[in-house]
């Protein structure tokens, strides 16, 4: 029988069944002869005749959700109150709020927190801008800007629709980095007026994350706002993917005693991703990138190169390979998935070198789930929680930007993601490496404060640090509570 992921589709049934000895049994074997995993069962009400419980259940998708809802209430007696979907509720009313740092007791209080305090602050910001660092929210907050067109790998669904995947983001920016983040999710998809309105808004902000902007635009968009904005624009799909994709791979070849400068790699789906991706490993020394779209290998005699296409059939595929994804495959030590669920097979994964490494990450459905790839790889990683190995951005934008944010950093530069990456991959001793474990879990406390450290560090070397901190004026990072100034 397939495995289940811990929670991602996770069912609360609320049934009445009849008060007698082994009512509740049946209930629990129908859901597990469905194939669901019982999880907890709560008492709701215990009468006489009938009883009521709370029975929560793991299933695989929707579908089987239903299938096993079908299940319990095709059972004689008993009747399947309401069903709740907990991913749902956990949403009601959306994920984050703003909270005061202060209460506001008396007339003195407000006097100073607002009218006619306030005012003095006002102009000593207007005196001395570099003051709102000290005097406002800026030092801590980041802007995460999304137009809602490449929202994971469900393409563009619009503003609205990509407001829990950023509130998500400003959850994990609080949670890991004590970053407070603000999800900012525009109606507009042209680039000026994007560009026009980030820069518009920055004034509050310490830094920019951007998020599921689809490519191209995403390129014209950050390069523009980096040059003409002086706090940190990062385009999260971009970069902190790349980020976490050298760390998992610095660690995998580890595992595998393979170089980057020998491995064949194949990249699917050329999109922001991708070509951040692509680049970062041509940095760290990889020679033979070979790039796929939806059209196949990506190489010179094509005659649909433009912008980052014609840039793949320039700087990659040194052995001018031409066909199919498949094609492309034959020998490849390492497949990197950043398209769309379901393109790669197991056909596929045979014709890999030895000790293949698959990297698929498209969310929330990878490019091949792991059951299917099981036996037929070395080394597997998704962008998912519910499996090991999650190759996720998680793992980067955290503490890549409380390491900006703590050193005042006017931007991030390339010097300081490959610090990121070789912190992530450093929590890890060589020794403990196995192949369900190349990277770090997001939970892992070190990696956030690792990442923010060799950051500021990084910052401060490539000058665009604001404010330079010694060692010892360094006390901690990340989710510690008081230790941000
Ligand atoms: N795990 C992570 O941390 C992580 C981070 C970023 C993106 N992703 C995933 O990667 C995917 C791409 O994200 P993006 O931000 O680059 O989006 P994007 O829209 O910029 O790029 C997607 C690209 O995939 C291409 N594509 C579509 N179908 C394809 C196919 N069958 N074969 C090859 N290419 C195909 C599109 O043409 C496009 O160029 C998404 O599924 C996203 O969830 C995962
Ligand atoms: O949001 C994620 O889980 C990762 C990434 O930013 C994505 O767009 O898929
Ligand atoms: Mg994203």
């Amino acid at each position: 029988m397939e495995s289940i992921p811990s929670a991602s589709y996770s069912l609360t049934l609320r049934v009445e069944f009849p008060h007698r000895a082994g009512a509740l049994g049946r209930i629990l074997t129908a859901v597990g002869d469905a194939g669901g995993m019982v999880g907890a069962v709560d008492i709701v009400r215990i009468g006489h005749e009938r009883s009521v419980r709370d029975i929560t259940v793991n299933a695989r998708d929707s579908e089987h959700g239903r299938h096993i809802v079908r299940s319990v209430e095709d059972l004689p007696e008993v009747r399947v109150i309401h069903v709740s979907d907990r991913t749902f509720l956990m949403h009601l009313g959306g994920k984050i709020e703003v909270r005061s740092k202060m209460q506001l007791r008396t007339r003195d209080d407000l006097s100073m927190a607002y009218t006619p305090g306030v005012a003095r602050v006002c102009q000593a910001i207007a005196e001395d801008p570099e003051s709102a660092f000290n005097l406002t929210i800026k030092r801590n907050t980041v802007a995460v800007v999304t137009d809602g067109t490449a929202v994971l790998g469900l393409g563009d669904i619009g503003p609205r629709a990509a407001m829990p995947v950023m509130e998500g983001k400003a959850m994990l920016f609080k949670e890991f980095a004590n970053v407070d983040a603000f999800p900012v999710c525009l109606d507009a998809k042209e680039t000026e007026e994007i560009i026009r309105t980030v820069r518009n808004i920055a004034p509050g902000f310490g830094g920019i994350n951007l998020e599921d902007i689809s490519a191209p635009r995403c390129f014209e968009i950050e390069e523009r706002l980096k040059r003409e904005l002086d706090i940190p624009v990062f385009h999260d799909d971009q970069h902190g993917t790349a980020v976490v994709v050298l760390a998992a791979l610095i660690n995998a070849l580890k595992l595998v005693g393979k170089r980057m400068e020998d491995l064949k790699v194949v990249v699917n789906g050329l999109g922001a991703a991708g070509v951040a991706c692509t680049k970062i490993l041509l940095a760290a020394g990889v020679r033979n990138i070979i790039g796929c779209d939806r059209g196949g290998v990506v190489h010179g005699g094509r005659d649909d190169l433009n912008g980052s296409k014609r840039w793949y059939a320039e700087n990659t595929n040194p052995e001018g390979i031409t066909g199919t994804l498949s094609d492309a495959l034959r020998g490849a030590d390492l497949f990197l998935g950043l398209s769309v669920p379901g393109v790669l097979s197991v056909e596929d994964l045979k014709a890999m070198a030895e000790d293949p490494i698959v990297f698929a990450m498209a969310n929330p459905v990878p490019e091949i789930m792991p059951e299917l790839a099981h036996g037929h790889v070395r080394v597997m990683a998704t962008g998912r929680s519910d499996y090991p190995n999650q190759i996720n951005n998680v793992l980067c934008f955290p503490g890549i930007f409380r390491g900006a944010l703590d050193s005042r950093a006017r931007e991030i530069t390339e010097e300081m993601k490959l610090a990121a990456a070789e912190a992530i991959a450093g929590v890890i001793p060589e020794e403990s490496l196995v192949e369900d474990y190349i990277v770090p879990s997001v939970f892992d406390e070190r990696v956030a404060p690792a990442v923010a450290e060799a950051v500021e560090r990084a910052a401060a070397e490539s000058g665009v640090a604001r404010r330079v901190r010694k060692d010892e004026e360094r006390e901690g990072y990340s989710g510690m509570p008081g230790v941000l100034h």
